[in-house]
């Protein structure tokens, strides 16, 4: 079938109503609406009830979230080959190069956030999903771990993707679950998407961009629409366990802020900032020996690499989520490459750290871009280290003004820099270590980077998140 336009109409709600189909949009008069392509996620013709249905996801308001709309069109006689032709054009161009009928393993943390995960889900999320077509395995987790042992064991076959209605917590341990299973490889082929009812929504930010982020709808029409992106993941060998991280490491301030501050749940995200202040105010440096295996530490360098990798335009998106095959050989986890005691082309940090902010991703949360030249594959961790010495607290209280902005990357007290591998060797017994926003032993542990290995839902192929270079730098 060509992409030209195709017409109909009918009745809503005893309205007079014109459909127009273009390969771009679907143009509904009632209300005036014009829903792009990628927003339509059902359509059909019911011949014995002469029923048009759509249903699509639009915002009310301009800068508002987006919200479900259903429509049933009663159609005339005349029209019942024009609304059944409309119906079958509208489906087949809404979901040009992507699989229908998404078969999701939902995983719904009741603890999330500030514990409204189970009644967003049911209200908001479930909806979109169902309107959608989506074959849905829902389960409610009951206790930390229990996505770590549904991802162990997942039927890979069984499912397109598994979607976390959660934080960034449980995405670490679906991931991890992925790296424990029989064939883990396999595992992390399948793809991961979440929908933000956390407290802590990196993840959610950095696909779907500061606009969209928070929107539980627009990350459910990416778990319906998305494409697949491979991206880096850390192995992290600590006492001789090896855990994944996809996210972040922080020690020091950026890790009190966030493990330090677990019983203030109840104040969602802006626990962060209580916990940013908290910290300042002590102005304490972590006991630690830091030593990286630095690739670039130019930061315009960097900055210029970011800007050369623009998002992918539709035709350059893998629509259509990886399929296991049983060809592969080796399911197994890559062996990690660099050892324990390897000193060649490692650097020791020289001074007291206030914190060590390591990972991929530009957000770690809302109000903090740490890694704005971050790539998901480039093969490299990002790091951002702030030593005690070379700044004050007030300048840190100023360059966090503009931290949501990756503003913090251009200070000329901040080391940035993209490395293969780094350890960390605590030389006291009292402080925190998060990884991926979980709490670990504050103990020695080293961390290399397992390229592309696991997969993401991105609605564009790359991460989203506005950075740009201040005049005082070009
Ligand atoms: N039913 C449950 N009860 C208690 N904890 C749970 C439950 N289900 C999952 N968890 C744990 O909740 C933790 C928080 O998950 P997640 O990070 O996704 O949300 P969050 O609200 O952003 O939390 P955080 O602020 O700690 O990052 C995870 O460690 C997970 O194992």
């Amino acid at each position: 079938m060509s992409d030209t336009e195709v017409d109909t109409e009918a009745s809503v709600a005893g309205k007079p109503t014109k459909y127009c189909l273009s390969s771009s949009a679907l143009t509904i008069t009632i209300g005036n609406q014009t829903v792009p392509l990628r927003n339509v996620i059902a359509a059909s013709y019911h011949p014995n009830a002469r029923l048009l249905k759509v249903a699509y996801v639009t915002r009310r308001k301009t800068k508002g979230c987006l919200s479900l709309v259903q429509l049933d069109g009663q159609v005339e006689d005349a029209q019942a080959d024009s609304a059944n032709n409309m119906a079958k054009t509208t489906l087949e161009w809404a979901y040009k190069g992507v699989k229908p009928n998404r078969r999701l393993k939902v995983l719904v943390n009741p603890h999330g956030g500030v514990g409204k995960a189970v009644a967003i889900f049911n209200k908001s999320i479930e909806p979109v999903l169902r309107a959608a077509g989506c074959i849905l395995d829902i389960v409610h987790t009951k206790k930390h771990g229990d996505a770590y042992d549904i991802a162990k064991s997942l039927p890979l076959e069984n499912y397109d993707a598994v979607v976390s209605v959660s934080g960034d917590g449980l995405v670490h341990e679906i991931l991890n679950g992925f790296a424990n299973h029989a064939y883990p490889r396999k595992a992390l082929r399948v793809p991961v998407a979440p929908v933000p009812t956390g407290s802590g929504n990196g993840l959610s930010l950095n696909l779907l961009g500061p606009d969209d982020g928070f929107d539980v709808i627009a990350a459910s029409l990416n778990v319906i629409k998305g494409s697949s992106m491979s991206v880096d993941v850390f192995s992290i060998m600590q006492g001789g366990k090896q855990t994944i991280s996809y996210m972040s490491q922080a020690l020091g301030l950026m890790a009190d802020l966030d493990l330090g501050t677990e019983d203030l749940r109840w104040m969602g995200d802006s626990r962060f900032v209580y916990g940013l202040l908290r910290g300042l105010i002590k102005f304490k440096a972590c006991d630690v020996q830091f030593s990286f295996k630095a690739v670039e530490k130019d930061k315009k360098k960097m900055f210029d690499t970011l800007r050369s990798r623009p998002p992918k335009v539709d035709a350059e998106l893998a629509h259509q989520l990886p399929e296991p095959t049983e060809e592969e050989e080796n399911w197994a986890l890559p062996e990690p490459k660099t050892s324990l005691d390897e000193t060649e082309g490692w650097t020791t940090f020289p001074e007291p750290l206030l914190f060590l902010y390591a990972g991929k991703g530009p957000y770690v949360g809302r109000d903090f871009m740490a890694f704005p030249v971050s790539l998901p594959d480039d093969g490299l961790i990002d790091i951002m280290a702030q030593s005690t010495k070379s700044i004050t607290r007030t300048d840190v209280i100023a360059s966090f003004g503009g931290a949501a902005n990756g503003d913090l990357y251009w200070k000329d007290s901040t080391r940035y820099i993209k490395a293969e591998a780094y350890r960390v060797k605590p030389l006291s017994k009292k402080g925190f270590l998060s990884i991926d926003g979980e709490a670990y032993p504050f103990e020695d542990f080293q961390v290399e980077v397992l390229p592309k290995l696991a997969t993401l839902i991105s609605s564009c192929g790359s991460y989203i998140a506005p950075f740009h270079e201040p005049a005082s730098k070009k």
